[in-house]
């Protein structure tokens, strides 16, 4: 698989590159951020750490607001961030141009529905094209995968991780919405891209996923206790829930004063690779 290089500099010792290839699973070009710390033997296999993005964004947003190179560095973990959606012309978006659903907004899910089949296949995406793209061309050791993401991107985090037992040794969410199928974003998500019947969705929604049986090895979630979204939209409570009636060890923070910005995320994010690295070393 081919990759075209957008840009390559040097930060923290190590590359913080963005790259961009045809993608099968979307019928699109897609681009992506990686960013490779300092590497004590060249050729060395090392630990990666997938990053999630929520609604809106692209694989920019992270990557310029994260602050998560010092401590990938320090910890020697690469860092990789997918976009959110297929983008370009003919990719269809949501008709009234909301910023809940359609470009920026594929839910990591597999669109089954017209017109967004065609294109809105992230699921696919960001759980087998791009990890064997990335094994193709970084230096990864795929024995010690983590991931995690923010609000959409803690959902699809959190789902990929629940439906590839044994895949990630670690697994954390920044804000994320935990059942798509109780709240706003996700019925409208959901219903457009996989059709009314409810059933399909349960594979898509962590809280479903738990109460089905599937599990994780622990978790750590931080949500703000002034983000705007708690309430209605990421329901905390319920991932807690099912993760206790599950026995599944669930480390959720509630950050006063906190929004739902990478001004939160940033700050918490040296906890998060920190957590990462501790299950990640070799
Ligand atoms: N554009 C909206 C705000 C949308 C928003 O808050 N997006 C979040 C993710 S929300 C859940 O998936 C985000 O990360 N935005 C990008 C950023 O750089 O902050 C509005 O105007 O209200």
């Amino acid at each position: 698989m081919t990759l075209e290089t957008v840009s390559e500099v040097k930060s923290h010792g190590g590359v913080q590159g963005v790259y961009r290839h045809a993608s099968a699973a979307t019928g699109t070009e897609m681009t992506f951020s990686v960013f490779v710390p300092p590497q004590p033997e060249k050729g060395e296999a090392l630990p990666v750490l997938w990053y999630l993005s929520g609604l809106t964004c692209s694989h920019a947003n992270v990557t310029e607001k994260g602050e998560y190179r010092a401590a990938c560095a320090e910890h020697g973990i690469i860092f990789v961030a997918p976009d959110t959606s297929p983008r370009g012309e003919g990719v269809p978006d949501d008709s009234k141009g909301a910023w809940d659903f359609g470009l920026g907004a594929g839910f990591y899910v597999d669109a089954t529905t017209t017109p967004w089949s065609a294109n809105y296949r992230m699921w696919s995406y960001v759980a087998q094209e791009l990890p064997a793209l990335v094994a193709d061309h970084f230096p990864i050791d795929a024995a010690r995968q983590g991931i995690t993401g923010h609000s959409m991107g803690g959902h699809g985090a959190l789902t990929v991780a629940l439906r590839h037992p044994g895949r990630f040794r670690s697994v954390s969410a920044f804000a994320p919405i935990v059942a798509p199928s109780q709240v706003p974003w996700g019925d409208k998500a959901l219903s457009n891209y996989l059709g009314l019947d409810r059933s399909k969705w349960r594979p898509h929604d962590a809280v479903a996923l738990i109460e089905d049986g599937a599990r994780l090895p622990d978790l750590l979630v931080d949500v703000g206790e002034a983000d705007p979204f708690l309430e209605r939209e990421l329901k905390p409570e319920l991932l807690e829930r099912a993760c206790a009636d599950a026995g599944i060890a669930l480390t959720l923070r509630r950050q006063p004063g906190y929004d739902h910005s990478y001004y939160f995320i940033s700050t918490f994010m040296n906890d998060h690779i920190r957590w990462h690295s501790e299950r990640l070393a070799a």
